[in-house]
């Protein structure tokens, strides 16, 4: 297991206490200086170093093992874009997110919830396959672009200096970070006011929650909704593109399948894994924080320790793979690991008391959407770029993107 402790302990603490290994730190900063821009990549690398379990110290400040982990670290950028941590996934574990959660998995995320929107994945896949048979008559390249939604994603991420060293909260301010922030959250504040809340405040008022919730419980709930929930579904299938684009085996061979299981049975639920294992959306999943102190892994985690998992690097492991940075389709064929929270050497949804909800809705959207994509068109790359020179690098931000948008060019599989 790979786990690793982002700390703010006091000295006297550190002392008594039989902490994991540590790279040298810097008096200040800390470990600061060790991390690099793609924070998964640098973790990896030191716990090649130091261990799987490790320690690192990027700042101070004065504030069954399930429990212990599961609460959530609270970010400048948290209270800035989820209304003081309000919504869901960055609320405190307590009350306030028992209720939330039980809410929400019987009004959204059950499995009739989740079959009920069908109609809805239905319309919405055909108005984009109509859309690409338009595109493919004027044999125009397709893209992602990175949307407001993305630069929400990439700021949440981003390291506050204020978050580590409280009395340095005015640099935040000085390089644009906490601006940036607000003006974000400003836009989509609006947007959830001008068509959103007055539709929710109105189920409210029909008995449709068991609790009461403020204008700002709702907002919060929802952006992380609209912008986690949406970013991690496309950003998979951004990737799974890209890697079925890179090994045309492997194209083919999904496309055939598709092919012969016409019909509402599309389904390419084996490429899901393949790509959530080389690209989970969040590599680091989310930040848990230690609510009390806990000895683990033969270590002393102390009460208030910012715990990051990296899924990424556990999912890449050649203690649990074989040849792991290689995208192999035949991999998970007769194979029983689960991808949903039980086998810890997959785990792009997380585990535990705070693993993904929406499992069941990402699933559900990823498989139809890509099933139809392949099914209706063969895809080729622009020309001048080939699958040995296909740019994979990686975005940081609450997910993992592709850094350069993914040009493809569509054509139609069917006469038109
Ligand atoms: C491919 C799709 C998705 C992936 C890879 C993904 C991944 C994750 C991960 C890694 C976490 C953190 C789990 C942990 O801390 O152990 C998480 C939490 C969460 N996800 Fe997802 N997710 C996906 C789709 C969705 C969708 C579609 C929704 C909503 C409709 C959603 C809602 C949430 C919520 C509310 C949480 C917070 C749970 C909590 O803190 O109690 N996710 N997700």
């Amino acid at each position: 297991m790979e786990l690793l402790n982002v700390a703010q302990l006091s000295t006297n603490l550190l002392k008594t206490l039989n902490l994991p290994p540590s790279p040298p730190k810097l008096p200040l900063i800390g470990n600061i200086h060790q991390v690099g821009k793609l924070l998964h990549h640098s973790l990896r690398d030191l716990s090649k170093k130091y261990g799987s379990l490790l320690l690192l110290q990027l700042g101070y400040n004065s504030n069954n093992h399930d429990i212990v982990f599961s609460d959530r670290s609270r970010t400048t950028a948290a209270n800035i874009f989820f209304y003081k941590c309000k919504d869901m996934a960055c609320a405190p574990y307590g009350e306030y997110w028992r209720q939330v959660k039980k809410m929400s998995i019987v009004q959204l995320f059950s499995r009739q919830s989740v079959q009920s929107f069908q109609f809805i994945r239905d319309e919405e896949v055909e108005l984009l396959i109509n859309k690409i048979r338009s595109d493919c008559l004027k044999e125009s390249l397709l893209s992602n672009r990175h949307s407001y939604r993305k630069r929400l994603l990439i700021l949440f991420t981003s390291l506050c200096v204020g978050d580590m060293f409280p009395y340095l909260r005015w640099v935040d301010v000085l390089t644009g970070l906490i601006p940036s922030m607000k003006t974000i959250s400003a836009e989509l504040d609006a947007f959830l006011d001008q068509d959103f809340l007055s539709i929710i405040m109105q189920l409210q008022k029909n008995g449709a929650f068991e609790m009461d919730l403020t204008q700002e419980n709702i907002k919060a709930y929802w952006t992380y909704m609209f912008v986690a929930g949406i970013d991690s579904s496309t950003t998979t299938k951004v990737w799974m593109m890209a890697e079925l684009l890179k090994h045309p085996n492997a194209m083919k061979k999904v496309q055939e399948e598709v092919r012969n299981v016409v019909g509402n049975k599309l389904k390419v639920d084996a490429e899901d894994v393949k790509t959530l294992r080389l690209h989970p959306a969040g590599p680091l999943l989310l930040p848990r924080q230690t609510s009390a102190s806990v000895k683990f892994g033969g270590y002393d985690i102390p009460s208030n320790t910012t715990v990051l998992i990296n899924a990424w690097a556990i999912q890449r492991d050649p203690k649990w793979w074989e040849n792991p940075e290689e995208f192999i389709p035949e991999r998970f064929e007769n194979s029983s690991i689960d991808f949903k929270g039980q086998d810890f050497q997959l785990n792009p949804f997380g585990f535990g008391r705070r693993r993904c909800p929406g499992i069941a809705f990402g699933v559900a959207s990823i498989e139809f959407v890509m099933a139809n994509l392949l099914y209706w068109f063969d895809w080729k790359l622009p020309a001048g770029e080939t699958a040995e020179n296909m740019d994979m690098a990686e975005l940081y931000g609450l997910t993992v993107t592709k850094k350069t948008p993914l040009h493809v060019l569509p054509i139609s599989h069917f006469s038109l």
